[in-house]
């Protein structure tokens, strides 16, 4: 199977999911070009991270079809095209932060230099800190050192700054505004109108595993895309 030159980076036909009679996405059409960075916005169980875990390869789709660089989830991220930083997802406690990401590094066939994503991430500090010793915030830079690590062209990002404090935030969305200015691709989810306005050209709103409005972030007001987000996050409870 050969990388499609042409071939967007992210393409989802027909995308569903159901858990009981839960339909968690349900029907999804979406295309990222090369070089987009693109939010997935939307309140507590409109379906973004279940998007998400089936556009990396971490959770089976019922129907649909997903591309990433004209092949499968699972092919692009075992080339190391695909840098993922789920939602969840546990340190070993006991392992340091730089020997996680150098053992992350050695299951790629190729990697940047584990200091490189180490700093991008924010935390070459951290290196010789157990697990079980970093907060919150300091877990969450560690898995974007993860995500980076492999040089991927896209990178997925749930909820990245979920658990960090607000200098923490700042830090880490200047290591993502540097990634995607190197002409790569970035796909984060987010609960915040103003992460997505401040650092995508994007935005995707999602509601009840449905894509609800999609456009450039600079017609968000035009869009009407705040008062629809107002009302879906009013309305958080029963979409759940
Ligand atoms: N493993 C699962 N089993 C059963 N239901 C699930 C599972 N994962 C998600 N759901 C349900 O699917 C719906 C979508 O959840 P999802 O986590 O994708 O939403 P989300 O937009 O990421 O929400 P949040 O912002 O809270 O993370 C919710 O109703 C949720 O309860």
């Amino acid at each position: 199977m050969d990388i499609h030159e042409g071939a967007p980076a992210l393409s989802v036909a027909g995308l569903r999911k159901t858990y009981g009679e839960n339909r968690a996405v349900d029907g999804i059409d979406l295309v990222v070009g090369r070089g987009e960075v693109v939010a997935l916005l939307g309140p507590n169980g409109a379906g973004k991270s279940t998007t998400i875990d089936m556009l990396v390869g971490l959770a089976r789709p019922d129907a649909g079809e997903i591309m990433l660089f004209g092949v499968s989830p699972r092919e692009a991220v075992r080339r190391g095209m695909v840098g993922v930083m789920p939602q969840e997802g546990a340190l070993l406690d006991d392992v340091t932060v730089g020997e996680t990401v150098t053992l992350i590094a050695s299951l790629h066939r190729t990697s940047i230099p584990v200091e490189e994503a180490l700093r991008r991430a924010g935390v070459a500090g951290l290196a010789d800190r157990r697990a079980a010793r970093l907060s919150g915030g300091q877990r969450q830079r560690v898995r974007f050192a993860m995500a980076l690590v492999p040089g991927p062209d896209l990178l997925v990002l749930d909820e990245p700054t979920a658990a960090m404090d607000v200098e923490a935030r700042h830090e880490f969305w200047q290591s993502m505004h540097a990634f995607a200015e190197t002409g790569r691709t970035v796909l984060f989810s987010t609960h915040y109108l103003e992460e997505a306005e401040a650092y995508a050209d994007r935005v995707v709103l999602m509601r009840a595993g449905r894509v609800a409005a999609d456009g450039p972030v600079s017609a968000v007001g035009a869009l009407g895309l705040e008062d629809a987000f107002l009302r879906l996050t009013g309305a958080s409870e029963t979409v759940r």
